[in-house]
């Protein structure tokens, strides 16, 4: 435990709600603000040390510039919690809070979190990271529980994008049972798709071991195995036959894969970066290809050894 904090949540969705209750149950005084709830951020932000967002992706650079406008201790932590890309830039969320707060300490927190089961209290783990260690100590002390475990880690680029890159192979894993393909192909995918994941992360500069761990296989593992997942329930309404717009238009909250898919193509195809299941998956949301057509594409590609050594 630690003394009382007090804490700042913008965005009131599924875990921004979550987060809240358990910070909320550690004893430390929780406001949270949503563009639409009664409070306003000012009221929210006053004399805070601690701020997370866990605001979808397409609004967090909004978000950042209006916290910008108001007086905050230059104690203050800023911890993100957004799985995304920023479309413009490429930018990961915690990028973009710290260009926009270049004194303070930025803290990412991700993990293998769904948070309809954190809210049905069932025990789970996630990682806190930062270039600031004693700032990640802090966030974790502030959601440690005996239902929370919360790992430090010093690499928040690594675990940001860890839990950023697994979302689209979800989407894969939906499309993969959606189309009933088996546990041999289920493991194939997921597999492959960390290594993907490797692979691009590397390319930005995250460490490999970081996605061996709860952030990246972890969350992987999570996502890709669950229905409660909004990335893998797009998947498997695709697999289904049902369109893009049908399937989001359904969809309660954000499935940030659908979005990320696509910054990361422009990224890869920038970078050269080989990254075969994500662009079946951008084919398969710009409705170039249908789910049976990605598969083929994959299992078709000419073979190769398993790594480059
Ligand atoms: N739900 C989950 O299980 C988990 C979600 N995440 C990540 O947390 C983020 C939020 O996810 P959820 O809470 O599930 O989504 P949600 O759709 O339930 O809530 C999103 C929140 O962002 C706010 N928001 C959206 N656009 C905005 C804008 N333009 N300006 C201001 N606020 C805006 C909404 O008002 C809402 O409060 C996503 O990046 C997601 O990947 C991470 C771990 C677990
Ligand atoms: O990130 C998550 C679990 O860790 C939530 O996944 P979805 O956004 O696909 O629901």
């Amino acid at each position: 435990m630690t003394d009382p904090k007090t804490v700042a949540i913008l965005g009131a969705g599924a875990w921004g709600a979550s987060l809240a209750n358990l910070a909320a149950a550690n004893g430390h005084q929780v406001r949270v603000w949503s563009r639409q709830g009664s409070q306003t951020i000012q009221a929210v932000l006053k004399d805070v040390q601690i701020v997370l967002s866990a605001i979808s992706m397409i609004g967090v650079r909004d978000v950042a510039s209006q916290v910008q406008s108001f007086p905050l201790s230059p104690e203050t932590i800023f911890v993100t919690a957004t799985k995304g890309l920023d479309p413009q830039t490429t930018c990961t969320p915690s990028q973009i809070w710290q260009t926009a707060f270049p004194n303070h300490a930025v803290v990412v927190l991700s993990g293998p979190n769904l948070s309809k089961e954190i809210q049905m209290e069932l025990p789970a783990a996630t990682v806190v990271a930062s270039n600031i260690p004693t700032a990640a100590e802090v966030v974790q002390l502030v959601f440690s529980s005996g239902r929370f475990r919360v790992y430090t880690n010093p690499d928040p680029l690594g675990v940001e994008l860890g839990g950023t890159l697994k979302n689209v192979i979800a989407i894969a894993a939906g499309v993969c049972d959606g189309l009933q393909l088996g546990t041999n192909a289920k493991a194939a995918l997921v597999t492959r798709g960390l290594t993907e994941m490797v692979r691009i992360g590397n390319n930005w500069g995250a460490k490999t071991e970081t996605f061996y761990g709860l952030s990246g296989l972890g969350d992987l593992l999570a996502t890709c195995n669950s229905p409660l997942s909004r990335n893998y329930q797009v998947g498997y309404q695709l697999a289904g036959g049902k369109s893009l717009t049908e399937t989001l238009a359904n969809l309660q909250g954000t499935a940030e894969g659908v979005n990320t898919c696509r910054v990361l193509m422009q990224r890869a195809k920038q970078e050269n970066i080989p990254v075969p299941i994500t662009e079946q998956v951008y084919r398969l949301l710009q409705g170039e290809v249908t789910p049976r057509q990605a598969l083929d594409e994959l299992m078709l590609r000419d073979i190769k050894p398993e790594y480059n050594y």
